[in-house]
């Protein structure tokens, strides 16, 4: 077992490494090779990626791959994303391939509003608490201004602050429920510079009320932070198509597969256990495209499935119609991303990726990403319900059990025209790498 250490955050990136080698590994010089081989030579750059977080020892690569022929509102987009699973790319592709002929991808913003919360304990009377909150908000607004005037000439800033009494849930327990237009940011650290400005003003002017109404000593501030639950930023996508453009095959014709497709989406709205596959898929699409772009896949993670639960039980992210005869499936997301600010003016490849997408602003990348998740859940329900998930899966994963086997490039070929006809499974190639190598 590694000895604890103190003043490792001190020691320098050869220390560090030097340090983890000693206490972690029995080959020494095979794992700072390991480590080394992922620096980058442009020292620049290699010093920048280490100071995007702490502790930075080495590079992890993940693929930066394209999805081409995304039609969003009659633009044309090849999407960006970075993604360790095999196959999603591909689905994407083929989704976006699918629906550029078929009028392609509609998507509208509906709101941007994001939320923070400063969380406190009162012990006095809510009556009084509530008069004393109506007193203090110009003073609450007015404290922030220095911190949201560029904001405001943006056209964001703060839109509304609340007081909530949520004393019936936990004793004495008060928030101020605050509203913010972030403009181009996800806004994160925007939204929690101000409520720390509310807080310490909440309590200043505490301080300076009357003694006999408002007691300081009743206040304590829990904590002041920004809420990854987003329900009014959102963005909804759609396809839509008369169910005759859906091609008849000998096991489905076009309608019953419009029909199947429905019948599937549906399962996902009504049963939890379905649901959460049907929406990691969805987010298969929309991580990808959030990592490539530099912004927080986790707070959209976060945001994504309370909104899947936000009626009591988790459910699909999309819907899926027939009407008249016409096939729609859509997408509605709560994503608070930001074209700005973060790692998106820093990180070579993220300015790319927002560059190969038309420095979009936050509105249209939100478009774009619930776009990538439509998208890679109509492949994967159009799989799910045709050949099933693992013929196109295993057909992309290939290379990846090849390279598990350490398969030369000519057994690379063998595999790939073989599995041409045959269904991929890890035995299978390991059979038929077997008959090769004998
Ligand atoms: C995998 C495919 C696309 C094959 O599909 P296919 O029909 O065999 O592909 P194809 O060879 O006929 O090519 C058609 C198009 O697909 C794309 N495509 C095809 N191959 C490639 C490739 N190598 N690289 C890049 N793009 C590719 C590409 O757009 C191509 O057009 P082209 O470029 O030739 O004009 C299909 O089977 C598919 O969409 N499968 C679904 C895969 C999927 O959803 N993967 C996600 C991982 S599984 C999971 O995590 C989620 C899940 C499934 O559990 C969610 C849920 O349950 O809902
Ligand atoms: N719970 C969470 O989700 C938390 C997330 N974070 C992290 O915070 C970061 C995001 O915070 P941000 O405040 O967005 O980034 P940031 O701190 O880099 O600030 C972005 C700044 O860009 C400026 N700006 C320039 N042009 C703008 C425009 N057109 N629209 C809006 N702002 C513009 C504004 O001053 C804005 O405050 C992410 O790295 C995220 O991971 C931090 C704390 C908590």
């Amino acid at each position: 077992m590694a000895p604890t250490i103190s003043g490792f955050s001190k020691l320098s990136k050869d220390d560090k490494i030097k340090w983890l080698a000693a206490h972690h590994f029995n080959d020494e010089v095979q794992a700072i090779a390991t480590l080394k081989k992922y620096w980058n030579s442009d020292e620049q750059l290699q010093q920048l990626h280490d100071e995007f977080t702490e502790n930075t020892i080495s590079n992890y690569y993940l693929p930066f791959s394209v999805a081409p022929n995304f039609l969003i509102n009659g633009e044309r987009y090849t999407i960006p994303m970075t993604i360790e699973e095999s196959s999603v790319v591909a689905a994407a592709s083929k989704a976006a391939k699918f629906w550029l002929t078929r009028g392609g991808f509609k998507a509208e913003v509906l709101a941007t509003t994001k939320v923070g919360q400063v969380h406190f304990m009162y012990q006095g009377e809510a009556t009084v608490l509530s008069e004393f909150f109506q007193d203090i908000k110009p003073t609450l607004l007015a404290s922030v201004k220095e911190l949201t005037a560029k904001m405001e000439k943006r056209g964001g800033g703060i839109r509304d602050i609340q007081l909530v009494n949520k004393s019936n849930d936990l004793a004495h327990y008060y928030q101020l429920h605050c509203t913010f237009e972030t403009v181009d940011a996800m806004g994160a650290n925007f939204i929690n510079s101000c409520l720390e400005k509310f807080a310490e003003t909440l309590l200043a002017c505490a301080e300076t009320s009357p003694k006999d109404i408002i007691k300081l000593q009743d206040f304590e501030i829990v904590m002041s932070i920004l809420s990854n639950y987003v329900p009014d930023c959102v963005v909804s996508a759609s396809v839509s198509c008369p169910i005759s453009d859906f091609p008849n095959t000998p096991q489905l014709s076009a309608k019953q597969y419009a029909e199947k497709f429905v019948r599937a989406v549906h399962i996902a709205q009504i049963e939890p256990y379905r649901a959460v596959t049907h929406n990691k898929g969805i987010m298969n699409g929309v991580d990808a495209v959030v990592l490539a772009t530099g912004n927080d896949f986790r707070a959209i993670e976060a945001g994504a499935h309370a909104y899947a639960a936000k009626e009591g039980s988790y459910k699909s992210l999309t819907k899926a119609t027939i009407e008249n005869d016409q096939f729609t499936f859509s997408i509605k997301i709560p994503l608070a991303l930001g074209t700005v600010g973060g790692l998106t003016n820093l990180h070579p490849l993220v300015k790319f990726a927002l560059q190969l997408l038309g420095n979009p602003n936050a509105k249209q990348l939100m478009k774009i990403v619930a776009v990538a998740g439509l998208a890679q859940n109509f492949a994967a329900i159009n799989s799910l319900i045709t050949t099933g998930i693992q013929q196109g899966h295993m057909k992309m994963h290939l290379m990846n059990i090849l390279n598990q086997f350490n398969a030369s490039e000519n057994e690379k070929n063998e595999a790939v025209s073989f599995f041409k006809n045959n269904t991929v499974s890890y035995s299978a190639v390991e059979q038929l790498l077997e008959k090769l190598r004998s």
